[in-house]
């Protein structure tokens, strides 16, 4: 009997799991690495520490399985998107720590590109914002504050890749550079309908072509694990940026279908086919897989900072001691007793854009407790995935049948049960929670015909729990009305 590894690379840790033929994790380990801050508005991760701890959990899932590598039929990939590294291509270095997907430097560089009416090329082109969240402008830093970083980009000495490169890269010895559509496709350089890099945002960003990663498809076999790390090379089969991977372990292969994902962040993805559909309504299209000449869209939500607000009720305010008490406080009151949290503690991200918008706790009384502010947090995550699904609906012109959800946070009944009452669909939390590495292993196992189809991969797919809309929608109604408020406060707070 064969299995598959996934390496699921997320902003706060790296996690490796053990699948089996039935999609059951049968072993899994989990590793936190630093998050550098330092200054205001900047994030970095040492992309070595990234390296190292994901190599780390990979040997020690395949020990907790009771496995060695030889079991491993293929190894699949998926990551924290859009966080950017460089480094030398001769010593494997990097060359500076990497940039994280949630760092602001590149704010006013986004704000002069727009200026020169250049907004729209780069959103028909990519189907992304100008933001600060996408890697193009963090790699455009990188080569303009590094000394001689441009020249040695432009004479091929130096490398850039997403996480999925990076590791890539380092799994195989260096032999291999490269990156799939998916990861491509959220960088501002990659032409989503063409499928390539794009010369004409290469120039605009000043990105020499030398240092790009060739593009592949998310489930072919890329290379072999180097010797040294595993008792047995192992191909590397499928790769898929992490919100991407989720929305193919959720299944959602039919146009309409849609998964929220909660994280670090939460990120809503509807599967609209072969089809990119452009959002009128600030909302990102992307790739969602490319499988073999084939290319599948999504739409998509992305929302900055929501299980990260319960960390900070947790590290900032050390008003709980870990994220799963998060529950039984909220639950200590009926509601938020008017308290909102705007979590905009990284800027707002969609539909909203504004990376100077900043965190924003409003309604405070006199009577005002940590169960209060603890039920905000919560509801702030909900109330970011309603105003995501009112402009996935309008743009995709059809309404929800249900939400399909995973990560961390779903854990949380009582926010589940609130996402329900507040968007009026069901939210349907599925048996296997993993499913951005579940996603990933699927890539890698169709790949090497581990698994035959997606058709067969679709008997796996189980739901959990489902949570049905309980409440009065008036009354959610009037809820949504004052989040709009809050957030109308949160904008445009840091002076540019
Ligand atoms: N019971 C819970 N209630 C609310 N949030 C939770 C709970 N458990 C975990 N979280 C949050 O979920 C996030 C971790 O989820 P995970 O899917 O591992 O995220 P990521 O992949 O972004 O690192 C953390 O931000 C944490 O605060
Ligand atoms: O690492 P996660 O799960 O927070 O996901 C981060 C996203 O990929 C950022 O776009």
């Amino acid at each position: 009997m064969s299995f598959i590894l996934a390496l699921d690379q997320g902003t706060t840790s790296s996690r490796a799991l053990v699948f089996d033929h039935d999609g059951n994790v049968r072993g899994l380990a989990q590793k936190e690495f630093r998050q550098i801050f330092p200054e205001p508005g900047l994030v970095e991760h040492d992309a070595e520490e990234i390296w190292a701890s994901q190599l780390g959990v990979a040997v020690e899932a395949v020990a907790r399985a009771g496995l060695s590598a030889a079991d491993i039929a293929a190894i699949g990939i998926t990551n924290q998107r859009e966080t950017t590294v460089v480094w030398d291509r001769r010593t494997g270095k990097p060359i500076h720590n990497a940039i994280v997907w949630q760092d602001r430097r590149t704010a006013a560089e986004c704000d002069r590109i727009k200026g020169l009416g250049l907004e729209a090329t780069f959103r028909a082109k990519t189907g992304l914002v100008l933001d600060p969240y996408f890697s193009g402008t963090k790699l455009a830093w990188l080569l303009d504050h590094l000394p001689g970083a441009r020249a040695r980009a432009e004479a091929g000495e130096l490398a850039f890749g997403t996480i999925d490169s990076w590791l890539v890269w380092n799994l195989t010895g260096g032999e291999r550079h490269l990156t799939d559509a998916s990861n491509a496709s959220r960088t501002l350089l990659f032409n989503i309908h063409e499928g390539n890099w794009d010369q004409e945002l290469l120039q605009l960003l000043r990105i020499p072509p030398a240092i790009l990663p060739e593009v592949v498809s998310s489930s072919q076999v890329y290379g072999e694990t180097a010797a040294r790390f595993f008792a047995a090379r192992v191909p590397i089969s499928g790769i898929a940026g992490d919100q991407q991977a989720a929305l193919f372990g959720q299944l959602c292969d039919r146009p309409g279908m849609v998964k929220n994902t909660y994280g670090t962040g939460c990120f809503m993805l509807m599967q609209t086919g072969e089809h990119p559909v452009l959002s009128e309504r600030n909302l990102l299209t992307t790739v969602a897989c490319r499988l073999g000449n084939r290319t599948e869209y999504a739409l998509e939500g992305s929302v900055f900072v929501a299980g990260a607000a319960v960390q900070w009720l947790r590290d900032g305010l050390g008003i709980i001691r870990s994220a799963e008490e998060v529950e039984a406080l909220a639950a200590s009151v009926p509601d938020s007793g008017g308290v909102y949290l705007v979590p905009a503690f990284a800027g707002l991200g969609a539909p909203h854009w504004d990376p100077y918008a900043r965190g924003t706790l409003l309604g405070i009384t006199r009577g005002t407790t940590a169960g209060h502010i603890a039920r905000a947090t919560l509801e702030s995550i909900a109330f970011q995935t309603a105003d995501l699904l009112e402009a996935m609906e309008s743009d995709a012109a059809t309404p929800l049948a249900e939400l399909r959800v995973d990560g961390g946070a779903t854990a949380n009944n009582l926010l589940m049960q609130f996402q329900a009452d507040l968007l009026g669909v069901p939210v349907v939390r599925p048996r296997v929670r993993e499913t951005t590495a579940l996603g990933a292993a699927y890539l890698a196992g169709l790949a090497i015909g581990y698994w035959q189809d997606r058709k067969e991969l679709g008997q796996l797919w189980q739901a959990e729990k489902t949570f049905t809309p309980a409440a009065d929608p008036a009354r959610m109604a009037e809820l949504r009305h004052n989040w709009s408020r809050a957030i109308e406060r949160s904008k445009g707070w840091v002076q540019p």
